[in-house]
């Protein structure tokens, strides 16, 4: 059986890696993957780290391009290596331009689509924009859905879609326990994760990552002025690994340029970024996969949006929602900071054992549902 798999974004690698090495081991499947090349500097790293090389490489990306009009060239481009690679099944994540595009080539072509991560909503159309529109579009095109939480699966049990829905777990917390577990085994890694932070002695350290495309002009601003007035502290580092989208590298760093104890940097490999986020005392985010990761490692998360398709960390108060208002973020960080809790990891968003759920029901076999643990299990050694 021939399944391909198809990424364009770091986010994707992380979160399918996983699913690939897992679909590896089956001896009736040929593992193919596919990348559109949407953020192609991005998703070298991830890849080589759980040891996969493309099969398909389509290199799409123009500088400055429409995002319609990557949607265009990757339909058209995803449909040729269908023709070539002839899949018996297509598998896709999230709610990227590439998945979108990817089940779109696939459903035009009759083969099946699976879609490992459905069921996230926001029920805002344009929040976050397009991936809200992507993830709806592509639950009604995928005959499997795996859904990575139970809430996940009653919203898509309410839009009366086809096929089966399976709760899986999030792949993107496997793959976080592996390099978790990496990170524990190779002192000569997390040495090379601290260095590459170099948090000064004394100093907390507050983690930012901002890049939706929603946020882009006043409210990434807005969060620039937040930092600022959070860097005001003698008792932090804050690093913030930029997008290497030049609107957001220059507004940040024209900004933030006064405060010496923020450090606008590029973006951390995965070993190195996962180190942080175990060691960061606060994390400013407005990513989907942080959120989920800082709450299977117990680390305090401040959402920088107005509203999120992962409720359920807000739910057990490991989480705040907080939006972009500067004086809110201010607040809320300053508020986690002066009462520091122990960390409290859950296993709200997925247990290390998705892939596994995932090939599963790929493979046609009985899937045993993941069922969340809710918040307070024993604190994760602390790494480093
Ligand atoms: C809000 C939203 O719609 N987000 C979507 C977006 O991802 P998302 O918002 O998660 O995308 P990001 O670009 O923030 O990537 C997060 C991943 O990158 C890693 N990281 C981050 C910073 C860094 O310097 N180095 C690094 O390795 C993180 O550990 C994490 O694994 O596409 C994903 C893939 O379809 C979906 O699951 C998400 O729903």
């Amino acid at each position: 059986m021939r399944m391909l798999a198809i990424a364009g974004t770091r986010p994707e690698a992380v979160k399918l890696a996983p699913v690939v090495a897992a679909l590896a081991r089956e001896p009736q499947v040929k593992p193919l993957l596919c990348l559109t090349g949407q953020h192609r500097d991005l998703i070298a790293g991830p890849l080589s780290f759980f040891g996969l090389a493309p099969d398909f490489d389509l290199d799409l990306m123009e500088p400055g391009q429409p995002i319609g009009r990557l949607l265009g060239r990757a339909i058209a481009a995803i449909d040729e290596v269908l023709v070539k690679a002839r899949p018996d099944r297509v598998i896709v994540q999230g709610d990227t331009t590439t998945a979108l595009a990817a089940a779109t080539a696939a459903f035009h072509r009759s083969i099946p689509v699976a879609h490992v991560e459905a069921g996230l909503r926001t029920y805002a159309a344009r929040a976050p924009f397009p991936e809200e529109m992507n993830r709806r579009a592509i639950a009604l095109m995928a005959d499997l859905h795996f859904a990575p939480t139970p809430l996940a699966k009653a919203q898509l049990a309410a839009e009366r879609l086809n096929g089966r829905v399976f709760v899986t777990g999030n792949s993107g917390i496997d793959a976080l326990f592996m390099v978790r577990d990496r990170l524990a085994a190779d002192p000569a890694l997390r040495a090379e994760a601290e260095a590459a932070l170099a948090i000064p002695p004394g100093r907390r350290l507050v983690l930012v990552t901002a890049h939706r495309r929603e946020s882009l002009g006043a409210p990434f601003l807005a969060i620039c002025e937040a930092v600022a007035a959070l860097a005001k502290r003698d008792d932090v580092e804050i690093v913030w690994p930029l997008h290497p989208n030049p609107a957001l590298t220059a507004a940040a760093g024209e900004a933030l340029r006064r405060a010496p104890n923020v450090r606008l940097v590029a973006p951390l490999d995965l070993a190195a970024f996962v180190h942080a986020m175990t060691r960061a005392d606060l994390i400013l985010t407005d990513s989907g996969g942080v959120q989920e990761e800082a709450a299977a490692l117990g680390r305090p998360v401040l959402v920088l949006r107005d509203t999120t398709e992962r409720p359920e960390g807000i739910a057990a108060g490991l989480a705040t929602l907080v939006g972009t208002d500067p004086e809110r973020i201010a607040t809320a960080a300053t508020q986690l900071l002066d009462a520091p809790a122990a960390p409290r990891p859950a296993d709200i968003y997925g247990d290390g054992g998705a892939a596994r759920r995932i090939v599963d029901g790929l493979m046609g076999r009985d899937v045993a549902a993941f069922a969340p643990a809710p918040a307070g299990r024993e604190p994760l050694r602390t790494i480093g």
